[in-house]
């Protein structure tokens, strides 16, 4: 993890009676304002939908999510992983798909190892019961931040259900309102502030791999499921009550785009040609693919992070990802941990050179993070299918036990590493391939690996 270098702690401020404020109650906004109460802050948390405990399910999108041990350490940090584990399900490899139905596997680390399947609705409804558990923290559901006011400290806010506009003052803001934060963009508007946001040409379409009877599983539970088919791809996770969660990423437009599919009989005949051994078990495949919205898919960078002493953005709102390493969620959590420590260190007297400090550790490490998500899109959707590829994979982790102090893969730097800065994972990874480009052309088979001529090449290559 981003750790601070040689920093002189400051001396804590007294508990400060104005409450911190906190913009957005998503995934990280609830985590941060837990790690923040425990600090013996009352917080306030604004947040612009409806309570989903009390709502119901909105049309939710991005319905599951990939935890892993980034994920993990964040939700430890606060004392929560218990209430958490219970809605996750372990997957321990790749399954991959191809068109004729049949199946390849690939784990994704050493025995045991898993990333965790769990529902958004599920964490965000657990977090929000615990925020709420916590004396001194107030969250307002339905409130709009429509302005900010930076130098004056000034929220300006949108009842939505009334419109009634009001303003809020503010000492400490988190902007924690996601992708498309409003505290960004405020921020965005002040001199030398650095923007950009790169959509890629693919939307993403969510649909429903149905229970089997009784709640079972259809297609094996504790896995993720990739149907790779070079300039796209469909990936499943599981759910609890017996369905998968499955999720179309596709050209917008081209000759197999979604501007391609435009009636039932042409999405059924693509399914069942490119898709036939998961069709069956989609039966509400038109309506959803239909009346599900498409998303799209960004890369947000932005400078700074933040405003003087009084504003921080962290989650999506400073670094929104591709999803294709299943990562964002997990960054956001570790944000909550690395700003925690930081407070530990310097001390709650200067918040100044928290946040200064907080945007400087993390900056390299959540664009490594955007780079390398960019990076398994190709893998997901195009490398998973080649039997090189996965043989490749394979001797990898024949290196990694035979030389465990020299290699670890890049994927388990990256997810089952607590702390590993992902700029390290991602400078370390590109070393890797650099060196299998070498060995691979004189690997055919799994076991020529073991071939004299091959161990010798691994070993002068590991002490090069
Ligand atoms: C298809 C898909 C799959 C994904 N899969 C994974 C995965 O497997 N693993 C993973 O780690 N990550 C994944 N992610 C990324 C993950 O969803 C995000 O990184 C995560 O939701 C970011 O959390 P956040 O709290 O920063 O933002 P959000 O979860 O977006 O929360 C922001 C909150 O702020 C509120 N808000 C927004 N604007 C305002 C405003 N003006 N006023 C008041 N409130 C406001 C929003 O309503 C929202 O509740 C995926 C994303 C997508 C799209
Ligand atoms: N990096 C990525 O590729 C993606 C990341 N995500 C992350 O996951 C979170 C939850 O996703 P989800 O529930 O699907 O959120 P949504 O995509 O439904 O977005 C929530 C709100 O953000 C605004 N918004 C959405 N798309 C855009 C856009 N292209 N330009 C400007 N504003 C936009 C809209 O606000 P309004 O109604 O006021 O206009 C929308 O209602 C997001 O907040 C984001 O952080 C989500 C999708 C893609
Ligand atoms: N959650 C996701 C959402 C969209 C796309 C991929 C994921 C993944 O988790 C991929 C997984 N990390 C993998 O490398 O196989």
């Amino acid at each position: 993890m981003d750790s601070p270098t040689s920093l002189t702690p400051t001396a804590a401020a007294p508990a400060a009676t104005e409450p911190l404020v906190i913009m957005g109650a998503g995934l990280v906004g609830t985590l941060l304002a837990l790690y923040l109460t425990r600090r013996g802050h009352p917080v306030h948390l604004y947040e612009r939908l409806p309570d989903p405990r009390k709502a119901g399910l909105r049309e939710a999108r991005s319905i599951n999510l990939a935890l892993s041990d980034r994920g993990w350490r964040g939700l430890a940090g606060v004392g929560v992983t218990d209430d958490i584990r219970k809605v996750g399900i372990p997957m321990y490899r790749r399954v991959m798909h191809d068109q004729r139905g049949q199946l390849t596997y690939q784990p994704y680390g050493q025995e045991g190892q898993a990333i965790f399947s769990v529902s958004r609705d599920s964490l965000n409804r657990t977090l929000l019961d615990l925020v709420e558990a916590k004396p001194d923290m107030e969250i307002t559901f339905g409130q709009k931040l429509t302005q900010l006011d930076l130098p004056a400290r000034r929220l300006h806010l949108r009842d939505v259900a009334s419109g009634r506009e009001y303003d809020v003052p503010y000492q400490r803001l988190f902007g924690v309102d996601g992708a498309w934060s409003a505290v960004r963009g405020a921020m965005q508007r002040l001199d030398r502030a650095d923007y950009s946001q790169q959509y890629l040409e693919y939307g993403y379409k969510e649909l429903t791999i149905a229970a089997g009877p009784n709640g079972t599983w259809q297609l094996e539970k504790n896995a993720l499921h990739i149907w790779p088919r070079g300039n796209y791809l469909m990936i499943a996770l599981p759910n609890l009550d017996g369905s998968f969660n499955a999720t179309l990423f596709f050209p917008y437009e081209g000759s197999l785009s979604f501007d391609s599919l435009r009636t039932p009989e042409e999405v059924e005949k693509f399914f069942g040609d490119v898709f036939p051994d998961v069709v069956p078990l989609m039966p509400e495949l038109d309506t959803e693919f239909f009346n599900h919205p498409t998303g799209s898919l960004v890369t947000i960078r932005c400078w700074p992070w933040s405003y003087q002493d009084s504003v921080l953005l962290l989650g999506d709102a400073a670094h929104a990802i591709v999803p294709f390493y299943g990562q964002g969620m997990n960054a956001g959590f570790e944000d909550c941990t690395v700003l925690d420590r930081l407070l530990d260190d310097l001390g709650e007297g200067d918040w100044g050179r928290v946040m200064d400090e907080f945007e400087r550790l993390r900056k390299p490490n959540t664009d490594a993070m955007a780079e390398l998500a960019l990076y398994n899109f190709v893998e997901m959707r195009d490398r998973v299918a080649d039997p090189r590829f996965l043989l490749q994979k394979r001797i990898e982790a024949k290196i990694a036990a035979q030389y465990p102090a020299k290699w670890l893969p890049l994927y388990s730097r990256v997810t089952f590493s607590p702390d590993t800065p992902y700029a390290e994972a991602w400078a370390a990874g590109q070393k890797q391939d650099a060196i299998m480009a070498r060995l691979m052309p004189h690997i055919q088979v799994e076991e020529d690996f073991e071939k004299p001529e091959v161990q010798e090449m691994v070993k002068s290559i590991l002490t090069e």
